[in-house]
């Protein structure tokens, strides 16, 4: 029996042209939200569900629109309006059915108090990230929503445009948001946004016709369906939102099981659609999946975590490696290494501003901070003679990496052939292992053993964001330890070695 609240939902849907396969069932669970499973066997191809474009929640949708574009509220800011301006109608919201499902806000760190980020996530990969970001949506909101309170005709009810409801649609917008075409940009894709996630396990596909216009009230549009294409759909920041399904009985709008041979299939611009990409059991969940993310992505976006998450990685930051390079050697030594590091065409990730190397799930150092170190610990005869080379080729053209130059004849040291096996000094090894001590000291006090056993007590119903932080804690000082474990046998470990997996870096990224 489906709860009152998806009851509603269906009928909503229902009422608004949505299409779903009767094979589909919403479980609604209290305490652990909306599942989607398979009532029956479903097929590769199956189109599931069908979704119309204008009963998405988005700034072009939302009666908000008006007033969106005239404050200039892009992107992100404009769609968290969209949603706090169509809650605060109520039931005179045409949303009204959709958003009485949704949680008044995921729990994503940026919801926690300051105090629960600085003691939860202290150390991780999120600690930084996560303070910048109330920061940043602080000012956001001070800066382009409370002036909107003031403007007389608008009539805003202050009370659902506060700084807590902006951080709630916030972390709505950052956990079930999708891409949805050009014209529409980011928005709320109801049924969509039902399917949990698994990593690497994907069921389904949310996809999209798209065109270069898209909807009749726009001004400009033209109703063009030339050069239309059929599109798989982001979740938000991803680039594919995969899925699995549930079932139970639902009411409504259901659609004899195969959605294929419906009237509105076809190239329907303006239609979204869930497409299994497997065959899924009768009886399982139906899972989509929101990306190829390490637990710090999934916690920063979606306020869970995986335990054995092969995706993880710890990133050493530059300034940690500046600041044992300023315990080892003098600032002048310092700059010339990493300057000629730079001359020879290496980089860490991210930006200037903030520079870090990615350590692997497996424990092994990204190259170039290898390369680094190599050369921070080059004898003065071999660096002067390195240095010299690379003065009498010229300046190194950005384009042409650091392996081109030390492969070729700008890198005289026969011995540095860039394999990982020949950067492994003694030295370099030692170094990595003071790195890592460096790393794992901003975790605090606790030893990794202290928070593997606080995990093991921590119950996840009742103390989510303590459980998600220690599986965040303990597998990011999971792969320091194996960084300690190659540094210390590394001949041993590269004999085994895999090419190390190019991890997509999201946590530091602004979203
Ligand atoms: C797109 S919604 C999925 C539907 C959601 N379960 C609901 O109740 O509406 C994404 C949210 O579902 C939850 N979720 C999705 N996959 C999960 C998973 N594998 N483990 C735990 N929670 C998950 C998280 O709270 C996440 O922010």
């Amino acid at each position: 029996m489906a709860s009152r609240r998806l009851r509603a939902f269906n009928r909503w849907m229902k009422s608004k042209g949505f299409q779903w396969s009767d094979a589909l069932e919403f479980v609604d669970t209290p305490g652990e939200g909306i599942a989607v499973r398979a009532l029956r066997q479903l097929e590769e191809g199956d189109v599931v569900a069908k979704m119309p474009k204008e009963a998405c929640l988005t700034t072009k949708t939302s009666g908000a629109r008006a007033i969106i574009e005239e404050a200039g509220l892009d992107g992100h800011l404009g769609l968290a309006f969209a949603i706090m301006y169509e809650r605060s109608l109520g039931e005179d919201s045409p949303w009204y059915g959709y958003l009485q499902l949704l949680p008044h806000q995921e729990c994503v760190p940026i919801v926690w108090t300051l105090d629960e980020v600085n003691e939860l996530l202290c150390g991780t990969e999120l600690h930084q990230t996560v303070q910048e970001d109330k920061a940043l949506i602080y000012e956001d909101w001070k800066e382009n929503i409370l002036p909107l309170l003031d403007l007389e005709p608008l009539k805003l009810n202050p009370k659902f445009f506060d700084i807590e409801q902006y951080f709630a649609a916030k972390s709505l917008i950052s956990s079930r948001s999708f891409e949805i075409d050009d014209y529409h940009g980011f928005g709320m894709v109801p049924l969509a946004d039902l399917f949990n996630h698994k990593t690497g396990a994907e069921d389904v596909h949310f996809t999209a016709m798209s065109s270069n216009y898209e909807s009749g009230s726009d001004v400009d549009g033209s109703n063009n369906d030339e050069g239309i294409v059929k599109e798989e759909v982001a979740l938000a920041q991803n680039s594919s939102m995969d899925m699995t399904v549930s079932i139970e009985a639902n009411v409504g709008n259901n659609i004899d099981s195969d959605l294929e041979s419906s009237s509105v299939s076809g190239d329907d611009t303006s239609m979204l659609e869930m497409i299994t990409i497997k065959d899924v059991s009768s009886g399982t969940e139906i899972f989509n999946t929101y990306g190829l993310l390490g637990n710090a992505a999934l916690l920063h976006r979606y306020g869970f975590t995986e335990q054995d998450n092969s995706y993880d990685i710890v990133n050493i930051d530059m300034e940690l490696v500046l600041q044992w390079c300023s315990s080892a050697f003098s600032d002048r030594h310092s700059r010339a290494r990493v300057s000629l590091w730079r001359r020879l065409g290496y980089s860490a990730c991210g930006s200037q501003d903030s520079e870090y190397f990615e350590i692997s799930f497996d424990g092994e150092p990204q190259i170039e901070l290898l390369i680094l170190l190599h050369i921070m610990l080059l004898l003065d005869d071999a660096y002067q003679k390195l240095d010299l080379s690379v003065s009498v080729a010229g300046n190194c053209p950005e384009s042409n990496g650091g392996t081109a130059h030390l492969n070729g004849n700008i890198f005289p040291n026969e011995a540095f052939n860039m394999s990982k096996k020949s950067l492994l000094s003694k030295r370099v090894c030692d170094t990595l292992l003071s790195l890592a001590d460096m790393r794992e000291s901003l975790y605090g006090l606790n030893s990794v053993e202290d928070d593997i056993e606080a995990l093991e007590r921590c119950s996840l119903d009742r103390e989510r964001k303590l459980y998600h932080s220690l599986v965040l804690r303990t597998n990011e000082r999971k792969i320091l330890q194996k960084l300690r474990n190659y540094a210390s046998q590394p001949f041993e470990i590269n004999k085994h070695s895999s090419p190390r997996k190019k991890l997509k870096r999201t946590t530091k990224r602004r979203d």
